[in-house]
């Protein structure tokens, strides 16, 4: 092959990156693919945009078919986001015999079966590295590296923009709308930022990894989600007092034949490892049964960082080429799916109410609690400003989602209970 084109749909954040990257690095990426790699069409909306990178304007369209139709083009990278108009371009593409890059978690979560097998029927590969906290290579990872082993547990903070908000509110004091701002400047937000700060963008990554990582199809209903906008700076105070930094966590568990995959915010141990990873950082914590404990650290967004993913896929895509073995690397998931019943899911848990200020109150609320088997491991009572009411914070030992659930329809019912604030998930025990 003289020169590989590549067709690129989005030239944003991650598509001026990718640009960049092949200019940049086009001496290492010859050397091991063999030929110079060129940028040959770019669709994007507005032809009159300015860009971040120096790009001939005739090689822009806003006509997708440019590209999709184009004989020449060997490869499409995917970088412009949505879904729907997306999906009929790659189905297009991959019938086309175009292998495919793609950063778009949104449609792999929904549509990537669909993707992966139309993929292999046209003996074409579909990589999505990128979709997942971005610059760090946990795709290839768990397919790659830990082929071997089983995995029983995914811990991750995988959402840059709103680990950079929950660092800065907690280390900073920052507002949070203030810091939605800066990371949606930084380029770490989606367009939308809903699907970032409502915990959307994490389940659907979540539901890519413990699709690969249990080798199960874990569609995103199956992810239970709850995003940061409820966190108060009074939870984040009382986080710090009793040893926890609030971070988004994803988590998905293996136990048996069951699984369970959620995302929400978390108070996490001061000494547990992901309570280190600040800033747009992610980090993924993998448990095999035969590895152990492994962990995956690096940027989960951002221009650079995330383009060198989806060119390391490129890469991958033409040292295929050169072997002749594309479209043969995707797996399809072993398992049934099982997921757990809410009396098979364990956490600990953080409880902040308000109630009455009269005797008897607090002896009433570790009744209910007790009745369920449920003991305490921290719990503080404490005056607020507003009078005859008292704040009661407390952490739970491990409970059963079902049992926690039963007991804060109780506490509401309770005529001495004046509003549950706020609950989260604790991870790790604190040493305070
Ligand atoms: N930003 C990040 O850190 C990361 C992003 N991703 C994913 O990468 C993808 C791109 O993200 P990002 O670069 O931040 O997004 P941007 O919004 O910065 O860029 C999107 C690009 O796609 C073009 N585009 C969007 N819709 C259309 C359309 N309907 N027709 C033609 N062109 C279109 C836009 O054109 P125009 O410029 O003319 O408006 C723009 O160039 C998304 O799927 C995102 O989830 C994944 C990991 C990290
Ligand atoms: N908006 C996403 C971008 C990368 O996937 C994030 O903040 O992590
Ligand atoms: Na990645």
């Amino acid at each position: 092959m003289e020169v590989i084109s590549i067709g690129l749909l989005g030239l944003g954040t991650v598509g001026s990156g990718v640009v960049k990257i092949i200019e940049n690095h086009q001496d290492k990426l010859m050397h091991q693919i063999g030929c110079p790699v060129e940028v040959k069409r770019v669709l994007v909306k507005d032809l009159n945009k300015e860009r971040a990178v120096d790009i001939h304007p005739e090689k822009l369209t806003v006509n997708a078919e440019d590209i999709i139709n184009d004989s020449e083009i060997d490869v499409i990278i995917e970088v412009m986001g949505g879904v729907e108009e997306t999906r009929k371009h790659l189905l297009a593409a991959l019938k086309n015999r175009k292998h495919v890059v793609t950063a778009n978690k949104d449609l792999m979560a929904v549509y990537g079966s669909e993707l992966l097998t139309v993929a292999s029927e046209n003996g074409c590969d579909l990589f999505y590295e990128a979709s997942v906290a971005g610059g760090i290579p946990i795709l290839r990872s768990l397919v790659d590296g830990l082929a071997s082993d089983r995995i029983t547990k995914m811990m991750g903070i995988v959402n840059g923009t709103t680990n950079f908000i929950l660092t800065k509110m907690s280390k900073q004091g920052s507002a949070y709308e203030e810091v939605l701002k800066e990371a949606q400047e930084l380029g770490y937000a989606e367009s939308d930022p809903t699907s970032d700060v409502e915990g959307l963008d994490a389940a659907r990554k979540m539901a890519i990894l413990s699709t690969l990582g249990f080798s199960m199809k874990i569609d995103l209903d199956d992810v239970k989600v709850k995003g940061i906008t409820q966190i108060t700076e009074e939870d984040l105070q009382y986080g710090k007092q009793l040893g926890y930094t609030m971070k988004l966590i994803g988590i998905a568990h293996r136990e048996g034949e069951k699984v369970d995959v959620s995302v929400q915010p978390t108070l996490l141990a001061d000494s547990h490892p992901l309570a280190a990873v600040n800033d747009e950082y992610n980090a993924v914590y993998v448990y095999g049964e035969a590895v152990g404990e492994t962990m995956f650290y690096g940027p989960g967004a951002g221009s650079l960082p995330t383009a060198t993913a989806v060119v390391s896929d490129l890469v991958g895509v033409m040292k295929n080429m050169r072997l002749g073995v594309n479209g043969k690397s995707a797996v399809t998931p072993q398992y049934p799916k099982k997921l757990k019943e809410p009396s098979e899911i364990n956490s600990k848990y953080f409880l902040r109410l308000h109630v009455k200020d009269e005797v008897g109150v607090f002896a009433n609320i570790t009744t209910i609690f007790s009745e369920h088997g449920v003991s305490f491991e921290k719990i503080l009572q404490l005056p607020v400003k507003e009078k005859g009411t008292a704040e009661i914070v407390l952490v739970t030992h491990h409970a059963s989602l079902q049992d926690y659930e039963d007991i804060l329809v109780k506490l509401r019912d309770l005529h001495a209970v004046k509003e549950l604030k706020s609950s989260y998930r604790v991870e790790g025990s604190s040493r305070v």
